[in-house]
């Protein structure tokens, strides 16, 4: 196989001369999609290509477990706002205007910057999911895609947003790809009835699929939802029925401890989103300490890149761990090795994907980062991957035992940037001109 040949395709492929957990492996995989084996010296194999990883670190492939992906087109278009005038006087104006096609390459760009920076998976909620079902479908990076239900507690709009959302589902599904999952999100306790938290919790039930929600992000969130129904938000979520095993919540930062007993007791992943939490100045950080005594799954996630402002999870691991210090004011608070589970074992559990880990019979999903200056001396994989790599010294990225990105190239990457650039210079223009 000639270089050019490597991309796009399920082929047997054996990596060699990569570091592994400190150790230099070789990594097999087997072109069904999974990892065939891991050793020092890989004799029994029918590999189509070979590559020498020449030292690279061999990581899993980072799982963002919330973003939604299309907002890479309103990057650096509004910032330094409140969260509530932010969506209000900014975003949700200009998303009004959002037409499919502009769905599609904001969702190609987001693929992009993830497959660069080290994402393999992602947890997305957006609207018509069906243009970010085809842009994953092509870019081979595999996501659970949401519908964002917002009824604004009107029944007529409820209804009209279930129908919605059921045929997303149905939709993502005829794609039949293992790559495209569908999932289901009502927005936030704020946006959403009581009729439709309700509906979502046990339509996601009846499917067996994710449910995405927001929660606790700020402490307005909290007191309104106390004074609209005695409860804090939680408790609220779970007297609509949406606390269950494969609720994702992210954010969780205005949490108590009956809060976080509630999430542990229901087996709800939380997400921790530091930069966005930071930058739109939630004042209060995931309480990590307590919900990893408690047992809660923690995950990791960007947000959407108009309020983080990149989809990069490495910049996300060494943020959430030093936030995570400075917050507790305790620099023993998240271990770097616990900022890499919870960007990659963690999201896999909550999805049900045999993945994040790097061994045989998991699903083919890792990257290689290349010999660079930040990764030497190399004392140690985790340090060194959490405080000190970037997203962009990632120089291979394999989803499915495909390879989408080899040496930094990935190919139509510059189309993608072109076209994204355009399409948001044009949705702007048109939403000033409303
Ligand atoms: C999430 S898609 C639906 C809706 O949510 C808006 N949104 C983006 N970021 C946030 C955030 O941090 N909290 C709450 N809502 C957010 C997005 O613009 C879409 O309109
Ligand atoms: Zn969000």
């Amino acid at each position: 196989m000639t270089d050019t040949d490597i991309f796009g395709k399920q082929v047997p492929i054996l990596i060699r001369n990569v570091s592994l957990n400190g150790k230099i492996q070789e990594i097999y995989l087997d072109g069904t999609g999974m990892i065939g084996a891991v050793g020092e010296k890989i004799t029994d194999h029918d590999a189509e290509f070979i590559i020498d990883g020449d030292g690279a670190t061999a990581l899993p492939g980072m799982i963002n477990m919330h973003t939604h992906s299309p907002m890479g087109l309103l990057r650096g278009y509004a910032d330094d706002m409140q969260l509530f005038e932010w969506l209000s006087t900014k975003i949700w104006p200009t998303e009004a205007h959002l037409t499919e096609d502009d769905i599609y390459w904001g969702a190609k760009l987001a693929c992009l910057e993830m497959i660069r920076t080290g994402t393999t998976t992602f947890n997305d909620m957006y609207f018509k999911m069906e243009s970010v079902g085809r842009a994953v479908d092509e870019a081979g990076i595999r996501a659970c895609l949401s519908y964002c239900m917002i009824d604004g507690g009107d029944h007529a709009k409820f209804e009209s947003e279930a129908r919605i959302m059921e045929s997303t589902v149905k939709n993502i599904r005829s794609l039949h790809n293992p790559r495209v999952m569908p999932g289901v999100s009502p927005h936030a306790v704020y946006t959403v009835s009581e009729e439709g938290l309700a509906w979502c919790a046990e339509y996601a039930k009846k499917e067996q699929i994710p449910l995405h929600v927001h929660l606790s992000e700020t402490e307005q969130e909290v007191a309104d939802c106390v004074a609209a129904h005695g409860m804090r938000p939680p408790a609220w979520l779970d007297h609509c029925g949406v606390l269950f095993e494969q609720c994702i919540a992210a954010h969780c930062c205005w949490l108590d401890a009956g809060d976080i007993t509630l999430l542990a007791k229901r087996g709800v992943t939380a997400v921790h989103n530091p930069i966005s939490n930071m930058k739109l100045a939630g004042n209060r950080a995931l309480p990590y300490p307590e919900m990893k005594t408690a047992g809660v799954n923690v995950a990791l996630g960007t947000d959407g890149a108009s309020s983080n402002n990149a989809l990069d999870m490495f910049s996300e691991m060494k943020t959430a761990a030093i936030l995570q210090k400075f917050f507790w004011n305790d620099p023993t608070v998240m271990p770097a090795a616990d900022a890499l589970k919870i960007a990659s074992q963690n999201g896999a559990k909550a999805l049900g994907l045999n993945a994040g880990v790097i061994a045989p019979g998991r699903l083919a999903d890792l990257i290689l980062i290349g010999r660079n200056p930040l990764n030497v001396p190399f004392f140690s994989t985790d340090s060194n991957a959490v405080y000190a790599t970037s997203g962009l010294a990632v120089s291979t990225t394999i989803c499915d035992g495909v390879i989408l990105m080899h040496d930094g190239v990935i190919p139509g990457a510059e189309e993608i940037m072109n076209k994204a650039g355009d399409v948001a210079s044009d949705l702007v223009r048109r939403a000033a001109q409303a």
